[in-house]
């Protein structure tokens, strides 16, 4: 006897693209969300008109199968380009043209030696972003990847970039799933971000669902033909469970997982982001929408974000807004600090890339996670297959991790991967339904 048919337990978009795929083939399915809102790591805020993505920044044209299927069956497709170029920091100024075809010709910060190298290496090295650990690369880590090339591909191009964009060291995180994910987004030509912010998808899915919030689940026990889920001082029974939450929360809650599964969900280590988003009563110019600042050049800061040149919504008219990252070596240190301090260290290091940053301040916002991005070690990537082919069950799992490829298609696949083995296991449902909170 159960009380619920599909118990999907986090609202980020692997969750609720679980949840909208068992909807749609007439489950009876109920996602439980910790926070008071839906999204996870693909949230918006909205504070005194400005337009706040907490966490993913963008999407592109390429690379994003399943979201832009999504995308188009609720009719939310039309997905503005940012047209922008992103820069690296070196030697005091912006060198424009990262990840876009002009780089090859200016540079990006990078000699003639350096990009040749980095584009004979990375050409030598297919990358499936559904199966990481089967590349050539095996589980070399960035830094290895980078180490026959000229020292500028590591400490201006892959440092950067994996810093800023996942929170990772290069000298712990696996290249392959590094290098799978640049592939396949292709340039920030066809970079793109939502009209009304980064959250438009998971809001569409959540609007369609049967969501609770603010729900922390505690635990999550794997029975006969069932799953017992408690949390929030109610206890149920559900026939199939999506864990849909970070690896690190998965292994907590789910406190009897199968000892064929630990080894790989002990592994998945994540690693923190920390953001300060500044508002401003102006509008600073930049010839990049994204400057990557190496570890070489800032201690603390590893990106800067215009995000009134990202989508113009994100601040209101003549206003500006930029959002500043934490490098990978600071930002365990900010977790747990107060706002202001946290505000203070971030955007008065960023004033250095950003002139007037620290004037005409209106307000910040700080966000941080604890559980940022899938950290890809070499252990990781080295046990991942297995994992995946053996997942399945009455607890079932989504998420970034499930690939250790650290972007939302990868969170978006995930969930409809786990529906999909959800419906293969019990193909129908003719239970009826307890009241639950
Ligand atoms: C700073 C940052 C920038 C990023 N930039 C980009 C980008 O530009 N482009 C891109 O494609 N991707 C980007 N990403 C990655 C992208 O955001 C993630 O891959 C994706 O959102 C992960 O979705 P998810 O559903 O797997 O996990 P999450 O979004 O983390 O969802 C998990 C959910 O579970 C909830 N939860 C946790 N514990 C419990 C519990 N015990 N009970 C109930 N609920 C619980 C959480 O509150 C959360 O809502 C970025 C990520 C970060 C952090």
């Amino acid at each position: 006897m159960t009380d619920l048919d599909v118990a999907v337990i986090g609202g980020g978009i692997a969750g609720l693209a679980a949840a909208h795929e068992l909807t749609r083939a007439g489950r009876e399915v109920r996602v439980f969300e910790a926070a008071d809102h839906v999204g996870g790591r693909m949230a918006t805020r909205r504070v005194s008109g400005f337009v706040v993505d907490s966490g993913a920044e963008q999407i592109s044209t390429h690379g994003y199968p399943h979201t832009w299927e999504l995308l188009r069956r609720l009719g939310l497709d039309t997905v503005p380009k940012i047209g922008r170029q992103l820069g690296v920091w070196r030697g005091g100024r912006v060198r424009r043209g990262l990840a876009h075809p002009l780089g090859l010709v200016t540079g990006a910060g990078l000699s003639v030696r350096a990009r040749a190298d980095f584009l004979r290496a990375s050409r030598a090295n297919g990358v499936d972003t559904e199966r990481p650990e089967a590349s050539p690369l095996g589980t070399a880590t960035v830094a290895e990847f980078a180490a026959p090339c000229h020292r500028d591909v590591l400490e201006y191009l892959c440092q950067p970039v994996v810093s800023g964009f996942f929170g990772w060291q290069p000298e712990r995180s696996a290249a392959a799933p590094f290098l799978g994910l640049l592939g396949a987004i292709g340039p920030s030509t066809a970079w793109r971000a939502y009209d009304g912010g980064m959250d438009v998808l998971a809001r569409a899915l959540a609007a369609r669902l049967d969501v609770t919030t603010s729900f922390p689940v505690r635990e999550v026990v794997t029975g006969q033909g069932s799953a017992r889920v408690s949390g929030d001082g109610t206890e149920f029974r559900a026939r199939s469970v999506v864990l849909a939450v970070p690896a690190p929360v998965a292994r907590q809650v789910h406190v009897n997982a199968p000892a064929y599964e630990r080894p790989f969900l002990d592994a998945c280590t994540f690693t923190p982001m920390v953001k300060v988003h500044v508002m401003l009563d102006h509008r600073p110019e930049s010839p990049v929408y994204v400057i990557a600042v190496p570890r070489s050049e800032s201690p603390s800061v590893s990106v800067v974000l215009f995000d009134h040149l990202k989508h113009p919504d994100r601040a209101p008219d003549g206003r500006g807004l930029v959002t500043v990252i934490a490098s990978p070596a600071m930002a365990p240190a900010l977790l747990d600090l107060p706002d202001d301090e946290v505000v203070r260290v971030l955007a008065d290091e960023a004033g250095r890339f950003v002139p007037g940053l620290r004037t005409g301040v209106t307000g910040s916002v700080v966000h941080r996670f604890r559980h940022g991005l899938p950290e890809a070690t070499p252990r990781a990537l080295a046990l991942r297959g297995e994992f995946e082919s053996r997942i399945g069950g009455v607890v079932d799992y989504a998420g970034d991790w499930v690939t250790l490829i650290p972007y939302s298609e990868a969170a978006v696949r995930s969930g409809r991967r786990a529906a999909a083995r959800v419906l293969a296991l019990n193909p129908s449902y003719t239970g009826t339904r307890r009241q639950l909170r």
